[in-house]
């Protein structure tokens, strides 16, 4: 199995409708390839809170419609990165909840699935207060492998991932707008999803600097083992990796360690 990771450049000085088209060009230009993964918040760049509101857009606007018709005229699966998503209105409401969500197509153009980030990054501040949490974990069956998705802060909660496996998941996909200055917890985190997994990992962060924050590039592949099949650089950069899906099983049989977990170890606090 081939997959493009398209470490997308994001900077202030080009209008949303100029991403869209260069993005949609970049995986046309994967036709070939079986999967190819765009980053977290391309359209908007991950830490530029002011213009979450301001670019969203439904789960089935303008980035949707474009990205359906790339992934149709390359034929190949899409994890699309996600939007900035203005969700339904609630009865009375003016304005529905924003949602930091993940768009996935089939080589027909179908949005074969969406997922809604869980983990809210900023704490008191940012997407924390801007945008809603999701509740649903999401994997998307491929020919050749199972995906679990997960989005850029959700790679800190490996409980995530653990539920992830149990549903299936052998190949995680995590879009990112990552920051330079935690760039090693990137690559360690990915590196420890795959191992206590024995999943492939496949990380893509954004190049370019968003809201004054630069971002760490190094989008990453990792195999069931921890080891590092493709890694980018920190600049605009397409990272194509191929790799055995079958490995997967052949990694959770020769070393079965998610054999051995204990379950229902959580306890209420005393
Ligand atoms: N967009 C994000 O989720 C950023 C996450 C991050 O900077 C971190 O976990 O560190």
């Amino acid at each position: 199995m081939r997959a493009s990771l398209i470490q997308f450049r994001v900077e202030e000085d080009e209008s949303v409708d100029s991403r869209r088209r260069r993005a949609a060009a970049l995986v046309r230009d994967q036709a070939g390839v079986d999967l190819v993964v765009l980053p977290e918040l391309w359209t908007t760049g991950a830490f530029a809170y002011e213009r979450f509101a301001t670019e969203a857009e439904p789960l089935q606007g303008p980035t949707c419609e474009v990205m359906a018709k790339a992934a149709s005229d390359a034929g190949v699966w899409l994890h699309a990165g996600s939007i900035p998503e203005r969700g339904a209105a609630a009865d009375g409401a003016d304005e529905g909840p924003l949602y930091n969500t993940s768009l996935v197509f089939s080589p027909s153009g179908e949005l074969a699935a969406f997922y809604r980030k869980i983990h809210r990054f900023g704490f008191d501040k940012g997407e924390a207060v801007l945008m809603g949490a999701g509740t649903e974990t999401v994997t998307v069956r491929l020919p050749e492998t199972t995906v679990g998705v997960a989005t850029c802060y959700d790679l800190r909660f490996p409980e995530l991932f653990r539920s992830l496996v149990d549903a299936g998941a052998e190949t995680l996909v995590i879009p990112a707008g990552w920051p330079e200055r935690r760039r090693s917890h990137w690559t360690l985190l990915a590196r420890a999803r795959a191992v206590e997994n024995q999943a492939y990992v496949l990380a893509c962060g954004t190049a370019g600097t968003h809201a004054g924050v630069p971002q760490a590039g190094h989008s990453i592949v990792v195999d069931p083992w921890g080891e590092i099949l493709g890694e980018a650089g920190a600049d605009e950069e397409i990272l194509t990796v191929e790799f055995d899906p079958a490995e997967v099983a052949t990694t959770r049989d020769r070393f079965p360690a998610l054999k051995d977990r204990v379950l229902g170890l959580e306890r209420p606090h005393r």
